[in-house]
């Protein structure tokens, strides 16, 4: 965990988990999916959630979402505790989660465009976000005539013309194929790096972690823990071939193997 009273100069802490508790109440009975889950996020920050399937690491962020309720602790977002969704956090699904029934323009616009947000500031909002992701020649497409990586572009810019201070991603690239995944990568840090937003991203990827994180929080499962909090100090655009690169690879590949039983196989994997 950081250590808040040393870290004088670093920017401020503008979420923080506190004593997480979840029990589902499953028809086979209770499945303690988090256990005692602390973590404080830095203004700015990219944080990487990663786990093995089924360590809770969708479900803790769903709680700081807001869709679901812990049963025990508290996620506080700017000193304020989270009772529900707010516009101050955006999510970010594997399924893209797009309205069908809304082209590219529209959907990115549909948030401002509910905050009742002029009109002209609306389009403006849009534009600026679709040239951001690359989707300006796009804009009067519908999802079903955009691939998985322009669907997820939309997903991204419509958080962002939502004006979320933090963006939340549950294993966004997980569907798309290695060369889309990889563009994607790149592209988020750039926008991460533009607009300065805090990142909280789901991934089951080791190598996606390390690639894409400030910290890397490690989960363990049964019940869901946070075992690890790594800083990844490495320089950016990270070089996936490198030493050092593989030494952390290997050293939170390592971490949590270890949670498992002599000879069998986590779900996380360290290079896909
Ligand atoms: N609505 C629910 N009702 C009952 N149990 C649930 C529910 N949602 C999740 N769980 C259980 O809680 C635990 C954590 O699930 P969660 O989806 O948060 O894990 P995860 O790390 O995100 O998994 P994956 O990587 O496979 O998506 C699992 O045992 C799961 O079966």
């Amino acid at each position: 965990m950081l250590d808040q009273t040393t870290n004088r100069d670093a920017p401020p802490v503008i979420l923080e988990v506190s004593g997480l508790n979840k029990i589902y109440q499953a028809s086979n009975g209770p499945v303690e999916a988090l256990r005692s889950v602390d973590l404080t996020v830095r203004k700015g920050e990219f944080i990487c959630l990663l786990g093995a399937s089924g360590c809770g690491k969708s479900t803790l962020l769903r709680i700081i979402a807001g869709f679901e309720q812990a049963t025990q602790g508290s996620v506080g977002v700017y000193g304020c505790e989270v009772r529900g969704p707010g516009p101050d956090r955006g999510m970010v699904f594997q399924d893209y989660a797009l309205f069908p029934w809304l082209t590219v323009r529209q959907n990115i616009g549909f948030g401002p465009s509910h905050r009742r947000v002029a009109p002209q500031e609306v389009d403006k909002l849009t534009d600026r976000f679709m040239a951001m992701v690359g989707l300006t020649a796009f804009a009067d497409r519908y999802p079903h005539q955009l691939s998985g990586g322009m669907k997820q572009r939309v997903a991204i810019a419509r958080v962002l013309a939502n004006d979320a201070d933090i963006l939340l991603m549950d294993e966004p690239f997980g569907a798309l194929d290695a060369l889309t995944r990889a563009a994607l990568q790149e592209e988020l840090i750039d926008i991460w790096r533009t607009t300065k937003l805090t990142v909280i991203f789901v991934t089951h990827s080791v190598e996606e972690a390390v690639l894409l994180a400030d910290r890397v929080v490690v989960m363990s499962s049964s019940p869901g823990r946070i075992d690890q909090d790594v800083e990844i100090e490495l320089p950016r655009p990270r070089d996936v071939a490198s030493v050092e690169f593989n030494r952390l690879r290997r050293a939170i590949t390592q971490q949590l193997t270890s949670h498992v039983g002599a000879g069998r196989k986590v779900a996380a994997t360290a290079d896909s």
